[in-house]
Formats: structure tokens, C-alpha cells, sequence
């Protein structure tokens, strides 16, 4: 029997955050792996018209928890959903609730936060730093508490390029943020943010900062443990490969390649991946709750989940290793049709689409051709455009892929739309999702060095039963087999689209793809028309093509008729 899991056996734990993307795959893993748990608290509030027990039932009910009802028949009976605001200053949780945590809660798990990167500095404060500091009191009034794991993130400290598994201090006190925000006005705070939040890219990571301040600064006599976690990616194994369910990070990317919206990104072809499975970061979480509560360490402990240091995926093998089952060949077009030999040659001569000429440009590299390997073979519904992928790191490149590869087209399809009495949308959608690429931008052109010896030393401490049932050895992970998984996750859970219909996706694609030949054979034909009308040497050129053709033609009739 695994140590970790009996150590949850009758154990009252409370979790913030469990309605969210790591959340939910925590609270499937402890009931799946510890079915004899006492009851999981989770602070729910009421959201899109549900109640807090639809809300708990839709996650029960659905796919991700399918194994729990196997293994835990009463898992409705063992989740008592407690109605909480962590916007509010006591969370607006009713006497009779907060008796009942204070008094039986064993573990914490602080998952909750906006993890938005526009987020006023107002409510990013108030989620991820006031309401841990408001937990941080609660857990101080528990008299059974054993062990409060608070989630962070790799990047809180993404201003540094080497991170330590150490707090960092932030150059203003949390403290004295806190208070100011109280009695400054809106226009006055969204004026100093920038001023406040220096060199952390986003509203997001600099709150996340200040959160790992205050957890160090109320710790009290606490057992407290920090977990940092780098880009959390779909299941790798648990409790099936692939499950996804929102549009964050990698996710909405993929969708947008994948319905062949984006085509282009400004990335860093060579900078690290650091995607990390959010089943490896909950096995991670639970281990950490058994070692915190069990050997008490004497400091806090911080503990990175990441995968670059141990195997690391760079943006561009993320988007090349799903293909090496095709061409092989990371500049070629996966058709090696006739077709296929046009669209090269006007791209060539027209420049239309650089990177098909100069697919080893510097800086610009043709990763995407191989992401599309995996849409050719699992293809989303319904895409706008031939699913494409390239990554640059040049910024002018990157303004010309826009201009070309996603304003014009949105433009032009508005305009279709116009023409046929539709109401234009692509424009405002490519610029929404422009922006959103804008704000990953930061992540996707720079590495970072995390080091791991307390998750390490954490892994060396698990017994052999332990380190296979709850497994973060990220190591282990195939990225190939991972990324496949995770482009049919995204199709599967979060699109939901039926595999049954990826024959008439791969039609529409086909159709996709002759449009594009037929648009760019076309576009050759007349910049080579106007050419021959302006140039002489053009003309020099046609004639010779042609007077040469014609000579191959009658020699190739001659030899046939001699033949014959
Ligand atoms: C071409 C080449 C490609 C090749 C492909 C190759 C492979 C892949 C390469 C991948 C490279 C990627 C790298 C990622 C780096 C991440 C780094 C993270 C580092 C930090 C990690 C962390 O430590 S922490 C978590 C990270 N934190 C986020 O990652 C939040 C960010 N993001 C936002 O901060 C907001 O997103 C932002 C942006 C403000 C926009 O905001 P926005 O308002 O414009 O858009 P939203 O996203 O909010 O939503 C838009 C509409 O989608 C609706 N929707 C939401 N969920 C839905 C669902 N499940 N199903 C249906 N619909 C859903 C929603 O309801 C809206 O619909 P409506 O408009 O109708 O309401
Ligand atoms: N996803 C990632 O890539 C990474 C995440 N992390 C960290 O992991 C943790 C979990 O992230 P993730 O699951 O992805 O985020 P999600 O956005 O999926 O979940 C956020 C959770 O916080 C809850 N929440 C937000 N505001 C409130 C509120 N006012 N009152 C009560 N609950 C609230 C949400 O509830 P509701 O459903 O009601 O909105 C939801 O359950 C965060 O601390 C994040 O910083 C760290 C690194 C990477």
C-alpha cells in the first residue's frame, strides 16, 4: 500500500481553487488513490447561473471523474462544497462553515487565483495575495492542521533567470500594497501599476510574487510548503492521457493553429517548453502534503514542478516532434504532389509566404510544418484556414506574418461576409487573439533555470510504491507520444468534437488546400503577367521558357514517332 495515499485516509482536507483546471485534477486523484478520505472542503462560489451543487455535479459527472465513481461510489457524500468569495475580506463564508473548517481541517491546498495576465492590480492583490493571507489566518485558528500547501507559480520570479527553491523578497512590502490599495483610486493605481510591478511581465506573476512573500511573512508555527509549478499542460497519464478543459496557456494556441487562425508566433524556436502535465504537478502536491504534515520541516519549503532541467522540449520541437511519423523533412510540404511543386514555385517567385522559399532564413524557423502533421491526422472541425505554424523570432518577420498571414486573410473573409449580408467578425477575432499571443509572447522567447534539489531530494525520500503512484519524475515523460495526446485532448475535451468526424474534416482540409494552390497559382500568374508587361528581360525570360518547352516538347514526339 502506498504510504502517501493511506496517509489521507480519514483526513479532512480543504481545497480553494477546486473548480479550476488543477483543482479538479487534484480532488480526482486523492478520492481514486485515498477512496477512505473523511470529506474534501472546497470553497466554491456560485458562477454562470449555477448553484454551488450544480456546479459540484457537473464536475463529478463528468469524464475526468469516471474512474472516481468506481473506486469511490460515495464520492458525492465526501465533497461538501462550503460557499465562499475569496474576493471578500472574510471570504463571506456563514459562522456555522467556519466553525466546522477551523475545527476539522487536516491539509490545505491553495489553489485559488486569477491567473489572468490583464487583471486589474486591484483584484489580482485582493485574489492572490489578501485572500492568502486571509487563509493564512484561518489556517493559524486550526488546531488539527498538519500541512497548508499553497500553489504558486515557476514564474513568479520570471524577472531573474536563475531561480532558486527560495522565497524571493519583492521590493515592496505586500503589506504596504495591501493598504494603499484600500484608499487609492482606480485611475491612480492603473497609472503606478507599471511603476509597481517593474520588470515581472504581467499583473499575474508580480501578484504571485507578493503571494510567496506573505506566505512567508504569516507562516506563523505553521507546516507550509510552496509549490511552483512552470506551464501546466493536459494529463500525461492520470487518470487518462490527454484531458484538458480550459483555453489557457498552450491551449488556446493550439486551437487557434489548429483551426488554422494562427499561423504565425513570435518564438524563440530554441527556448525551453516548460510545459509540465498537471497530473505530474497533483502527484507532486500530494507528496508534498505527506512530507510536509509527516517530517515537518523546519523552514518553509519551496519546490519547482518543471521540466526544463530534467527533459527539456524547446517551442520548436513542441511543434516538430508530433510529425516525425511524416515527410521527415521539417521545410518540405507533407505533399509531394504536383500541386504541392506549384504552391513552392510561386511562393518562391511571388515571396508570398517567405518561409516556403527560405525555410532555414535565420532566425525563422519551419516548425510548423510539422505541427500539421498531427492536424492532418487528427484535424479540428470546420477550420478557417489550412492548419500552419511558424515561429520566428524576428520582430519584423513576425509584423509580416501578421499583415500577411492573419489581418489579410480576416480582412478579406470580412469582406466576404459583408458581400454575402453577414455581419464582418474575423478582424475582431484575429485582433483578440493577436493580443492574447502578444501577452504569451514574453514566455515563449526567453528559458529560465529552475533549480529542483528539494523536489529531488522529495522524490529520493518516496518509497518505490509511492514514487510509482504518485510520479513526478517528469524524466519519464515522451514528449512525442505527450504532445499527440494533448492535440487529441483539445479536440476531444475541450472542443468536443466527435472523432467520428474527422473524415469530412479531412475533406474540408483538402478543399482548404486547393483553395490555397488554386489562390496562390493564380496570384503568380498575374504579378508574372504584369512582370512580362513592364519588363524586357521578363519577356527575354517567357520566351526562352517557352521556346524551350516547345524544344523539349518536339524532340520528346520526335523520339516517340522514331519509335514507333
Ligand atoms: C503558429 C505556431 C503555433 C504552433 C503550435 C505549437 C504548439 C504549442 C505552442 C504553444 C505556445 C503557447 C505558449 C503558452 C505560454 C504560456 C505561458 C504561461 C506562463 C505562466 C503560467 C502560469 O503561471 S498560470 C496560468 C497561465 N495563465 C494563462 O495562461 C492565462 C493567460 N490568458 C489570459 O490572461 C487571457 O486569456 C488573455 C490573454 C488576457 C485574453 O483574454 P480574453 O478576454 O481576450 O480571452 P479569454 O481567454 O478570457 O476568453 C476568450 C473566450 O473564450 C471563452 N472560453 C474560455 N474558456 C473556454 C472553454 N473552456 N471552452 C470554451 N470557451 C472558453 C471565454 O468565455 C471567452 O469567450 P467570450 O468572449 O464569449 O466570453
Ligand atoms: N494553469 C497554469 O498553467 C498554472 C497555474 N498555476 C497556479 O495553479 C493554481 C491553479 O491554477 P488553474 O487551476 O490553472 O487556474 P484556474 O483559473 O483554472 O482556476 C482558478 C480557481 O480559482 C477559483 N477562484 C478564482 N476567483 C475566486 C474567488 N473570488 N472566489 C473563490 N474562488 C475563486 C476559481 O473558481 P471559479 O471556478 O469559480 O472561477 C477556480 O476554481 C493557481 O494558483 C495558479 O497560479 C501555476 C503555474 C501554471
Amino acid at each position: 500500500m502506498s504510504t502517501i495515499a493511506a496517509f489521507y485516509g480519514g483526513k479532512s482536507i480543504l481545497i480553494t481553487g477546486a473548480t479550476g483546471f488543477l483543482g479538479k485534477v487534484l480532488m480526482e486523484k486523492l478520492f481514486r488513490t485515498s477512496p477512505d478520505l473523511k470529506v474534501i472542503y472546497i470553497l466554491v462560489r456560485p458562477k454562470a447561473g449555477q448553484t454551488l451543487q450544480q456546479r459540484v455535479f457537473q464536475i463529478l459527472d463528468s469524464k475526468l471523474f469516471e474512474k472516481v465513481k468506481e473506486v469511490c461510489p460515495n464520492v458525492h457524500e465526501k465533497i461538501r462544497a462550503i460557499y465562499a468569495d475569496l474576493n471578500q475580506n472574510d471570504f463571506a463564508i456563514s459562522k456555522e462553515d467556519m466553525q466546522e473548517l477551523l475545527s476539522c481541517t487536516n491539509i490545505i491546498f491553495h489553489c485559488a487565483a486569477t491567473v489572468r495576465f490583464d487583471d486589474t492590480l486591484r483584484h489580482a492583490v485582493q485574489l492572490n495575495v489578501t485572500a492568502t493571507r486571509q487563509l493564512l489566518l484561518m489556517a493559524s485558528q486550526m488546531p488539527k492542521l498538519e500541512a497548508f500547501i499553497h500553489i504558486s507559480t515557476a514564474y513568479s520570479n520570471c524577472n531573474l533567470k536563475h531561480i532558486d527553491e527560495v522565497i524571493y523578497p519583492c521590493p515592496v512590502e505586500p503589506k504596504k500594497i495591501i493598504d494603499s490599495l484600500e484608499w487609492l483610486d482606480d485611475a491612480i493605481i492603473d497609472e503606478i501599476t507599471p511603476k509597481l510591478i517593474r520588470d515581472w511581465p504581467n499583473i499575474y506573476t508580480y501578484t504571485k510574487a507578493l503571494g510567496e512573500m506573505v506566505v512567508q511573512q504569516e507562516s506563523r508555527n505553521l507546516n507550509i510548503a510552496i509549490i511552483r509549478p512552470s506551464i501546466v499542460g493536459a494529463t500525461w497519464q492520470e487518470p487518462f492521457p490527454g484531458w484538458v478543459d480550459n483555453i489557457n496557456g498552450p491551449n488556446g494556441i493550439i486551437i487557434a493553429t489548429g483551426k488554422g487562425f494562427l499561423r504565425a508566433i513570435k518564438a524563440t524556436p530554441m527556448a525551453v517548453a516548460d510545459v509540465i502535465p498537471v497530473d505530474t504537478v497533483v502527484n507532486l502536491m500530494l507528496a508534498v502534503g505527506w512530507y510536509t504534515a509527516v517530517h515537518r520541516p523546519k523552514s518553509t519549503l519551496v519546490y519547482h514542478i518543471t521540466s526544463g532541467n530534467m527533459n527539456p522540449c524547446n517551442w520548436h520541437k513542441m511543434g516538430n516532434t508530433t510529425s516525425t511519423h511524416s515527410s521527415g523533412k521539417p521545410w518540405c510540404h507533407t505533399e509531394s504532389s504536383i500541386a504541392g511543386q506549384l504552391d513552392t514555385v510561386a511562393h518562391f517567385i511571388i515571396g508570398f509566404e517567405l518561409k516556403n522559399a527560405f525555410p532555414r532564413m535565420e532566425n525563422t524557423w519551419h516548425a510548423g510544418v510539422q505541427v500539421l502533421a498531427t492536424f492532418e491526422k487528427i484535424p479540428f472541425e470546420r477550420p478557417f484556414r489550412r492548419p500552419n505554424a511558424n515561429f520566428t523570432s524576428n520582430s519584423f518577420t513576425s509584423q509580416y506574418w501578421n499583415a500577411v498571414s492573419h489581418r489579410a486573410p480576416a480582412i478579406i473573409y470580412d469582406c466576404y461576409l459583408r458581400l454575402t449580408g453577414r455581419k464582418p467578425r474575423m478582424t475582431k477575432l484575429m485582433n483578440r487573439l493577436l493580443r492574447t499571443v502578444s501577452m504569451l509572447e514574453y514566455f515563449i522567447n526567453r528559458s529560465w533555470e529552475w533549480s529542483t534539489y528539494n523536489t529531488e531530494m522529495l522524490m529520493s525520500e518516496l518509497s518505490p510504491e509511492d514514487q510509482r503512484v504518485f510520479n513526478f519524475d517528469v524524466r519519464q515523460l515522451n514528449w512525442l507520444e505527450y504532445i499527440e495526446n494533448y492535440v487529441l485532448g483539445v479536440k476531444k475535451y475541450l472542443l468536443k468534437e466527435d472523432m467520428a468526424g474527422i473524415p469530412k474534416a479531412k475533406q474540408r482540409l483538402k478543399r482548404l488546400r486547393n483553395i490555397h494552390y488554386l489562390f496562390n497559382t493564380a496570384l503568380f500568374l498575374i504579378a508574372w503577367r504584369l512582370l512580362i508587361a513592364r519588363s524586357q528581360m521578363a519577356r527575354n525570360v517567357w520566351f526562352f521558357i517557352v521556346s524551350f518547352c516547345y524544344k523539349f516538347l518536339s524532340y520528346f514526339r520526335a523520339s516517340s514517332t522514331l519509335k514507333v
